[in-house]
């Protein structure tokens, strides 16, 4: 069974009369220095000169001044920039500015996991990962709730790591919902495996193929993305609530019969044998090897996919089906 903490098992105080430095304040950095400074801890931003987000963190009443000198001010910095951007950044602005007994923190492993980012060892090195994206992290605090955290300890210099990063994930809300402990190798491994084979790359490729198959067989394709993609979260908002059994409670006894003879006939024995394929990759440093040099070569398949996956019809004809809601769907 793995190790589960809640809020009864964090301890705020260990974040008392201590400064948090959010670096970065996008996806994941406006909710861990929203929901930090709602919590009340005391938080500043570092970006950097000419950061398109600077003004929106100042908007929001936060303190934002250069990385080196809100890593100065701190007693934590959390690393919340874009991973293949992080290791320039820790050389230039983090690392000359560590003290001992300071703590570095991560939402993602992989800087640490593939050696990208090694610290000094007076450091406290933690992870406090959400399990969710970064707006959901912000929303679903404002509600009361919170998303998951995994938290891991890579270096304990002050002998207190796991305190901090539990209270930390306290403090953006994962104690509401549960905070698992890990480790940074695991983190790493499984969110990326995750995020490719199942949550994004393989929900997006099960939509688009199940959109494509039906707009090809001659049916409309605002019916195709209602039943392929918007239906989507309506069925998986059942699973999340009560597991696939209320999932299967809810939708008809036709349509259960049709989830248990076709399902295996969608994702097969092939499917899980190329999933094994893409842990590996990701497991031998392949993956992450293939991600920092198309980022040294300036983006050129990442781009043009980004580009064309916009242009898809799935896309065009969802978002004329949004604007005409009376309501913003997932709201
Ligand atoms: N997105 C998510 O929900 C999740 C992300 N994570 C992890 O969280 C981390 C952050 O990812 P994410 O939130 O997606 O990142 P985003 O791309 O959303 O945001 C990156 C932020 O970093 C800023 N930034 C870029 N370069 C620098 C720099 N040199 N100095 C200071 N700030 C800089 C950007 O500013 P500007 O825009 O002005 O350039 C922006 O505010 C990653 O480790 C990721 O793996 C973990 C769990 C989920
Ligand atoms: C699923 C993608 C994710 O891992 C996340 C939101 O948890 C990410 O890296 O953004
Ligand atoms: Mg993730
Ligand atoms: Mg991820």
């Amino acid at each position: 069974m793995a190790t589960m903490y809640y809020e009864k098992d964090c301890n705020p105080g260990v974040l008392k009369d201590k400064t948090v430095a959010v670096v970065g304040y996008g996806s994941q950095g406006h909710a861990h220095a929203l929901n930090l400074h709602d919590s009340g801890v005391k938080v500043i931003v570092g970006l950097y000169e000419g950061s398109k987000s600077a003004q929106k963190a100042k908007d929001a009443g936060l303190t934002v001044m250069n990385t080196a000198d809100a890593v100065k001010q701190a007693d934590i910095v959390m690393i919340l920039v874009n991973d293949e951007k992080q290791p320039a950044l820790y050389e230039k602005d983090i690392a000359p500015y560590l003290r001992a007994g300071m703590t570095l923190a991560f939402a993602h492993g992989f800087n640490i996991h593939y050696g990208q980012i090694v610290p000094p060892a007076d450091v406290n090195v933690i992870m406090v990962a959400p399990k969710g994206p970064g707006h959901t992290v912000r929303s679903q605090y404002l509600e009361g709730k919170g998303v998951p955290d995994l938290v891991a300890v890579e270096q304990d210099a002050t002998g207190n790591a796991l305190e901090i990063a539990l209270a930390y994930a306290q403090g953006i809300g994962g104690a509401r919902a549960g905070v698992l402990q890990t480790t940074f190798r695991e983190e790493t491994e499984t969110d990326l495996f995750g995020e490719q084979a199942v949550l994004c790359g393989g929900v997006s490729a099960l939509m688009k193929a199940g959109f494509e198959t039906l707009v090809e067989a001659g049916y409309q394709p605002e019916n195709a993305y209602f039943e392929c993609v918007h239906e989507m979260k309506l069925i998986i908002d059942l699973v999340v609530q009560g597991g696939l059994s209320m999932m299967r409670y809810s939708i008809s006894d036709t349509a259960e019969y049709g989830d248990y003879t076709v399902g295996n006939r969608i994702i097969t024995e092939e499917t899980k044998k190329e999933m094994k394929k893409v842990l590996t990759e990701i497991q031998n440093g392949t993956f992450a090897r293939n991600w920092l040099l198309e980022n040294k070569a300036n983006r050129p398949y990442f781009n043009a996919t980004r580009r064309m996956e916009a242009n898809h019809p799935v896309e065009k004809v969802g978002a004329e089906l949004r604007e005409k809601m009376s309501w913003k769907p997932g709201k």
